[in-house]
């Protein structure tokens, strides 16, 4: 897509926007460092874009408990400053979000209008930048997403295969329930609603996208080893049995009802791109 500027280069996400939209300019940390907002949201006017995608975040979860101020710049106060800028030059401004945003109660699948309730500072921080890119005033979109996995980065999928690789057990967290998400679903899903959006200037709004079928970390991690071939046990524990210094949400179930609705996204089987995500890796 010609005039599609990416925040991001290196991460799961930007990576694959900058496959399906090899035209995109992805900016990189030297280029605009979300730590410092008013930067950021000068390169977005120098660049003149048609659309923005923000695909950078401060992602590490049990980090952000003691870098705060960092992850509510990078989280939060960059992203509104971007989605401000967007808003003055007249362009529609994509961003993701979070599971973590909810506090993980209950069994039923959260609703885009469901309250939040962060446990941890990175959901705060992810929260806060939802607030702050939905009050810019422009044509905004929050795509919250989930359990985000590919063959680049670090995400769960790696750490299974170089855990699994090295022991013959592995306990596992079984009552956290979720969608594990391929990046490519997402950088699809992303593209689809930046061209909806520029065809039609009132569409927007908060959107939850995540993989199928919803599926316990334990559960995940059984599929990785039995794809992958690789001989490690699951043994399924408890939350309290694997302590981390973030809390995470028990309940991580998105209904993505109203993507579906609005912009024709169906649910990706996390499966199937786990399939792809393995075959990558095995070819690298
Ligand atoms: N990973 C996951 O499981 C989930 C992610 N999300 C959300 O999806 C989006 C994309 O995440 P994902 O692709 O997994 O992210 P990754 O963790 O793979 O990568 C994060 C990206 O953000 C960049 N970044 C971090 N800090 C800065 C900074 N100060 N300045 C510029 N760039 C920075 C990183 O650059 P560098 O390489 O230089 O550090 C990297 O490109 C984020 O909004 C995230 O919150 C939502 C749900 C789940
Ligand atoms: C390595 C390991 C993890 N776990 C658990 C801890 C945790 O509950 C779960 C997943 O661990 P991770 O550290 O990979 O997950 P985490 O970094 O919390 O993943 C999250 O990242 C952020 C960015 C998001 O937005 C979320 O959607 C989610 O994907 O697995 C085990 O039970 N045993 C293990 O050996
Ligand atoms: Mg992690």
């Amino acid at each position: 897509m010609q005039g599609l500027l990416v925040f991001g280069r290196t991460g799961q996400v930007a990576r694959e926007l900058a496959r399906v939209a090899p035209a995109a300019r992805c900016l990189g940390r030297d280029a605009a460092d979300l730590s410092d907002p008013a930067a950021c949201a000068a390169a977005l006017a120098q660049a003149q874009p048609r659309l923005v995608i923000n695909a950078a975040a401060y992602t590490a979860v049990d980090r952000a408990e003691t870098e705060a101020g960092t992850a509510r710049l990078v989280n939060a106060e960059a992203p509104a400053a971007m989605a401000a800028e967007a808003a003055r030059l007249g362009v529609p401004f994509l961003h993701v979000s979070t599971d973590y945003v909810f506090d993980g109660s209950g069994q039923v699948p959260w609703r885009e209008a469901d309250p939040t309730g962060p446990l941890g500072v990175y959901g705060a921080t992810k929260l806060a930048g939802e607030e702050g890119v939905m009050a810019a005033g422009g044509q905004t979109a929050v795509l919250r997403t989930s359990w985000v996995f590919s063959a680049h980065g670090a995400n769960f999928v790696k750490t299974m295969l170089r855990l699994g690789r090295e022991r013959d057990q592995l306990g596992i967290v079984a009552d956290q329930i979720g969608g594990p998400t391929p990046a490519s679903a997402i950088a699809a899903a992303l593209l689809v609603m930046g061209r909806a959006m520029l065809a039609d200037r009132d569409k927007g709004g908060i959107y939850h996208f995540a993989g199928a079928p919803d599926a316990s970390w334990a559960d995940f991690a059984r599929e990785i080893f039995s794809q992958a071939g690789v001989s490690c046990a699951v043994r399924p524990i408890a939350t309290a049995d694997y302590p981390t210094p973030a809390r995470r949400p028990a309940n991580s179930r998105l209904d993505c009802r109203r993507i579906a609705e609005d912009f024709g996204i169906d649910r990706p089987d996390w499966r199937a791109g786990l399939a792809e995500v393995l075959k990558e890796l095995e070819d690298a």
